[in-house]
């Protein structure tokens, strides 16, 4: 197993009015190549803090971050972002958003129209290149931007509840829609949720941030066989899986209550 991010010992403190707020205390997480991890945790625990961290879109105050065993510098064309809001340009149809991320690349011009292109169909957008944004549903903006997220291919997709604004059924399809580019494509998934089913749906292992300040409650390996079909949702193991998941955020919620923060 090779090791893809390497979080050794990353706290994060907030400058609030002066004083600093610490939002993660101490984070260590070790993950694979390849592998789909998905994040979870109450509100305000720091989970968008830790992907922006691994992003490089923010720094940590304690720790580092290591990627292939090279420090985190800032953001870089290895990790492709995907945020729960629809960021696409509106001024731009379907083929040439995802073709901007491709601007600074070397490729010639025949090789990006054929990444372009594959990434379209990958997403299900065929036929849609000339669109633009305006004329999307919310799924379909989505596949978008993991489209556009893909495209200069990055060996690690950082995803911030990038289905949190669909509805119930489009966020369904979309889930098998990730499952199918991440088997096809290989890449190491970091996922962030407040939905537990997807959660687990998706990865090989759920890890629980607890809150106040932020740090990993519970590291779970979701031993459930892939393919995965909607059905799984049904499944003992998978039943077992949220309900242990379903009481640690349980617990973190009664502490924030009872600390007056909820
Ligand atoms: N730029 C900032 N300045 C000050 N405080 C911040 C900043 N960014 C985040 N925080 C605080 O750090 C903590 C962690 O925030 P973060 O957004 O990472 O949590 P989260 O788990 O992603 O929350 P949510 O589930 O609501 O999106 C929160 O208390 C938040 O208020």
């Amino acid at each position: 197993m090779t090791e893809k991010i390497r979080i050794e010992r990353v706290g994060k403190d907030f400058d609030v009015d002066g004083r600093a707020m610490v939002a993660i205390s101490e984070i260590d997480l070790s993950i694979a190549e390849n592998q789909f991890v998905s994040i979870v945790g109450t509100s305000g625990c720091g989970k968008s803090t830790l992907l922006n961290m691994v992003g490089g879109l923010d720094e940590p105050t304690r720790g580092r971050i290591l990627i292939d065993g090279q420090d985190v510098r800032g953001p870089g064309r290895d990790r492709g972002f995907v945020f729960q809001s629809y960021t696409l340009f509106e001024w731009m149809t379907v083929e040439e958003n995802i073709r901007y991320a491709l601007e600074k690349s070397a490729l010639s011009k025949a090789e990006k129209s054929d990444m372009v292109a594959h990434f379209i169909e990958a997403v299900g957008l065929a036929g849609f290149e000339k669109a633009w944004p305006k004329q999307l549903s919310g799924g379909m903006k989505q596949r978008v931007a993991i489209a556009r997220a893909l495209v200069y291919k990055p060996s690690i997709l950082l995803m911030d509840e990038p289905f949190g604004a669909l509805d119930a059924q489009t966020r369904g399809m979309m889930q098998e829609l990730l499952l199918q580019i991440w088997t096809d494509h290989r890449v190491t998934c970091l996922f962030v949720t407040h939905d537990v089913d997807e959660a687990i749906f998706l990865a090989d292992r759920v890890v629980v941030l607890g809150s106040r300040p932020g740090h990993v409650k519970r590291d779970l390996v979701v031993d459930l066989p892939r393919p995965r079909a909607f059905d799984l949702v049904t499944a003992p193991e998978f039943m077992e899986t949220k309900r242990l998941i379903l009481n640690d955020i349980r617990e973190e919620t009664l502490k924030l209550m009872a600390a007056g923060a909820h």
